[in-house]
């Protein structure tokens, strides 16, 4: 079983290191420091990476700066689009900043 999931459209970027932090709501800020997770994709559970957590932070919708976007290798608005998209008039958010530890 997968610890966590992402849209398959994230998987190259995961592996290749360029995407290093993860926005979520409540339901997955319960991740700690050093725990590594296994990574599978949304649409079909497929494993395809393990991460290790360095860092769970809150962080507002309107806090988020061009460091967030940098990590999720995107720009600030495309940020924002993704997040209007997956979670719809969500404010409260988690940053999750992890390391690449194996690729499938
Ligand atoms: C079921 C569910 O919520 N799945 C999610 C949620 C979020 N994300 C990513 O987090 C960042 C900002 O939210 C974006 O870059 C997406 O990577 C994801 O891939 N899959």
């Amino acid at each position: 079983m997968n610890d966590i999931t992402f849209f398959q459209r994230f998987e190259s970027d995961i592996v290749a290191g360029r995407k290093t932090i993860t926005l979520r709501d409540a339901s997955e800020s319960h991740f700690t420091t050093g725990q590594q997770l296994r990574v599978g994709r949304y649409e079909d559970d497929v494993y395809f990476c393990t991460i290790e957590v360095i860092s769970v932070t809150p962080v507002m919708l309107d806090e988020l700066t061009q460091e967030h976007a940098r990590q999720e290798n995107m720009t600030l608005p495309q940020l924002k689009e993704v997040i209007a998209d997956i979670y719809p008039g969500l404010t409260a958010l988690y940053a999750i900043v992890f390391r690449l530890v194996t690729a499938a």
